[in-house]
């Protein structure tokens, strides 16, 4: 009888102290979770940006941004190249910055929400580019 009072007792206290034996696997799962949407839009250091812009044709960080200025030989392809890559923007849920100006496209590419270059704007920088070249 002792014996069950203190087990009742044990798991009254771990309760209300939030350490909760029987949820910690579900708190591990949100917490494992929550890194890996942090690791996402985890922040690159600059030599890690330096080593992917290698592999990132005509591109260049330029104002802690990448950055490329993309020519094309009229209005209406800079547009409906534009066009392209705002859907696959869309679809990534993750934007440009940029600008048009008759036959040439300003593209700088930043992750506003965790406040510099991620591996989306290098994921977008490079589908920009194999758009470019359709
Ligand atoms: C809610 C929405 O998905 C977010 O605000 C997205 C939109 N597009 C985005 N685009 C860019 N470049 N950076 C962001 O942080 C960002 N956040």
């Amino acid at each position: 009888m002792k014996g069950l009072l203190l087990v009742v007792m044990i798991i009254f206290m771990l309760t209300i102290s939030n350490i909760n034996p029987f949820h910690s696997s579900t708190n591990l799962a949100v917490a494992v979770n929550n890194e890996m949407i942090m690791s996402n839009a985890t922040v690159l250091s600059t030599d890690d940006i330096k080593d992917q812009l290698k592999q990132l044709e005509g591109w260049t960080e330029k104002d802690g941004k990448l950055h490329r200025e993309f020519q094309f030989n009229s209005f209406v392809e800079a547009f409906g190249f534009m066009s392209s890559v705002a859907l696959v923007a869309e679809s990534m849920g993750h934007h440009p910055e940029w600008c048009n100006v008759y036959n040439r496209v300003t593209i700088d590419l930043t992750s506003h929400d965790a406040g510099g270059i991620t591996n989306k704007d290098l994921e977008l920088a490079q589908k920009a580019n194999e758009l470019a070249n359709k």
